[in-house]
């Protein structure tokens, strides 16, 4: 069983000073978490997310809400959703190959990164903010033997200490809300090599809506963060040689995760905001793959 408790080992020996208040601000956010809704569901088969679900639920593994292990099952459920969203990002990379290095923008406890490197054989390096979320990346990574190829750093993603062209591809999954998007693609556009390939999975405003809906406020004021709009995606990849090969909406595939979360008892208060926002159209959840031209 894996060890979700708070993790004081591996401190990384030097974690740079935040290149912004707001960026400590983050830092400390993601120091702090320790959401049940997080950590049960990691604690499942090892892969911990801290992004949300895609596909049909499997009402048949459920089964009766009455029955004593339904809670588990649910949170099984939830669970396989979460990965399943990670897997559609991993089938947007492209050809990897094992002696391929992939960058996790944003790497949070590092779930990505471990089923990149099962998927691929490859390495992939990761960066956060959060000290707390690169020990416990690393300590996941020792536990399953995959140190050599799996590494979260403690930096920022707007200046990674990767070389130009390192990487073959690179991806941010539910964390650009952080950042300004000129900035952090020209900074992903200066780490892959060209042809290599950049991809995205993010909750993104709607300009068919007007402005930023109350929801979409209420979801920034949730997490601290400001969520860009479909629009400033696509120019700010356009202003840094990133070409999309494919917009896919994934909004009514993440609905179905939505309202079976809003049932569980691991609701955090933020499932009533993200199912209007789909509802009324003002947000959208999004995967982005562009090429690096
Ligand atoms: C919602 S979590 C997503 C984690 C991970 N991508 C996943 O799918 O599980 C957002 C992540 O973005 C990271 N983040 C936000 N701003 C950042 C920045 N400027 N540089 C590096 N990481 C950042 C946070 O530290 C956190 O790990
Ligand atoms: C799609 C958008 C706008 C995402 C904002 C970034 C974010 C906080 C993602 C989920 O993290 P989490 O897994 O820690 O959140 P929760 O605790 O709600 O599951
Ligand atoms: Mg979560």
């Amino acid at each position: 069983m894996p060890v979700t408790t708070e993790l004081t080992t591996n401190a990384s020996p030097f974690i740079p000073a935040p290149a912004s208040p707001y960026q400590g601000d983050i830092a400390r956010y993601w120091d702090q978490e320790a959401r049940p809704v997080n950590l049960r569901l990691g604690d499942v088969d090892g892969l911990y997310h801290h992004h949300y679900g895609i596909g049909d639920v499997d009402h048949a593994a459920l089964g009766d809400t009455a029955d004593s292990e339904y809670e588990k099952k649910l949170i099984a459920e939830l669970h396989r959703l979460e990965s399943a969203q990670a897997e559609v990002l991993l089938d947007h990379l492209g050809t990897i190959g094992r002696a391929d290095t992939l960058v996790d923008a944003g790497c949070g406890r590092g779930g990505s990164m471990v089923m990149a490197h099962q998927r691929f054989g490859c390495s992939v390096e990761g960066v956060t903010l959060s000290a707390k979320q690169a020990d416990f990346a690393n300590r996941r990574a020792h536990e399953l033997g995959i140190e050599d190829h799996v590494r979260a750093r403690v930096c920022n993603m707007l200046d990674m200490p990767f070389e130009s062209g390192q990487a073959a591809a690179s991806w941010n999954n539910e964390s650009s809300m952080y950042v300004d998007l000129e900035d952090l693609f020209a900074e992903h556009s200066r780490v892959l090599r060209v042809g290599g390939r950049y991809v995205t999975i993010t909750g993104c405003w709607n300009p068919r809506y007007g402005q930023p809906s109350k929801w979409v406020s209420q979801i920034n004021a949730h997490f601290e963060c400001n969520i860009h709009s479909r629009r400033e995606y696509l120019r700010a990849m356009a202003d840094n040689r990133l070409v999309p090969q494919a917009v896919i909406d994934l909004t009514a595939a993440t609905t179905p995760y939505w309202q079976l979360r809003a049932t569980s008892s691991l609701v955090t208060g933020i499932e009533e905001a993200f199912l209007n926002s789909y509802e009324d159209g003002s947000f959208q959840y999004l995967l982005i793959a562009a090429d690096r031209v």
